[in-house]
């Protein structure tokens, strides 16, 4: 599948989907698609990603997908020194719903390492955050131990994530569409999957706004589950939220800026539990 749809693709995203093509022929010779094949096919069943955020959801209980995030583009270095499994540990005594874990070398400083440490130390479902272009990573993500991955519809065509959302859950991982705008939800509402989320920082300029989540929600059917994704930072902005019936939150900075993340996650979301 060589397709692309970059014309429209932030700067950063452009020469991070230039770097995975890049990643992706360089892993090739050493892991073929079709021996990640065969390992996803020997993975246990997932744990269930979408069904650990719906059962929250439909309860109006805060549904937090709990961030693992070393460093990132705009932020640089985040979290150091940063022990995954330690982290993941700490989300779950904290309440989280499920794990998110980046896996970019190059952009994010992550590894797909502190995928499988994290999702080993608890029983939480894990997101492979990551920037998916090509089947060969959907299977890489499936045999890695991944129960979730992420499609980002400004670097990907429609037609493009309906592939790889079929290949995914062909292999028994669930998808969350990412969109930022109006154009990208009218992508993304093509697709199957329940989940969607809404990235509330633009990647061309870095600000992060909540009203881009509080405008595009109401595009969400009920059938699907919202998920508000970067820039929630204090109780005042889960409360906006919450206030507006969106129960569905992926939170990394504020966390991983805290001493004892699962404690700051509890503070924001579980203030009286
Ligand atoms: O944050 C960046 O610099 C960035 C750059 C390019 C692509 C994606 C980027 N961020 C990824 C995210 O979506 C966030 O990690 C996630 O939504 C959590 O956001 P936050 O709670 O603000 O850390």
């Amino acid at each position: 599948m060589t397709e692309r749809h970059l014309d429209k693709t932030p700067t950063i995203l452009r020469k991070i989907v230039e770097r995975k093509w890049e990643e992706i022929e360089e892993r090739k010779p050493k892991v073929s698609e079709a021996d990640f094949k065969a390992m996803a096919g020997d993975q246990p069943p997932a744990r269930g990603f979408a069904n650990a955020l719906r059962a929250r959801i439909e309860q109006q209980t805060p549904a937090v997908i709990a961030e693992i995030k070393k460093a990132s583009p705009s932020k640089g270095i985040i979290r150091d020194p940063f022990i995954p499994e330690q982290i993941a540990e700490s989300y779950e005594r904290g309440g989280a719903a499920c794990l998110s874990v980046l896996t970019d070398h190059d952009f994010f400083q992550g590894h797909e390492d502190y995928l499988k440490a994290a999702r080993a130390a608890c029983s939480l479902p894990v997101i492979r955050k990551d920037f998916m272009v090509a089947p060969y990573q959907v299977y890489e993500s499936r045999a890695m131990g991944a129960d979730c991955i992420l499609l980002i519809a400004a670097c990907l065509s429609r037609h493009q994530m309906q592939e790889l959302e079929g290949i995914a859950h062909e292999i028994g991982l669930d998808v969350l569409v990412e969109v930022h705008n109006g154009e990208e939800m009218d992508d993304a509402l093509t697709l199957g999957t329940p989940l969607v989320g809404i990235n509330n920082r633009d990647l061309h300029t870095f600000e992060v706004s909540l009203d881009t989540t509080f405008a595009l929600h109401e595009r969400i059917s009920k059938e699907r589950l919202t998920i508000t994704e970067s820039g929630i930072m204090a109780r005042d902005d889960v409360q906006a939220m919450t206030s507006r019936g969106i129960y569905g939150f992926l939170v990394g900075e504020s966390f991983m800026r805290a001493p004892e993340p699962g404690e700051k996650l509890r503070e924001l979301f579980f203030p009286a539990g």
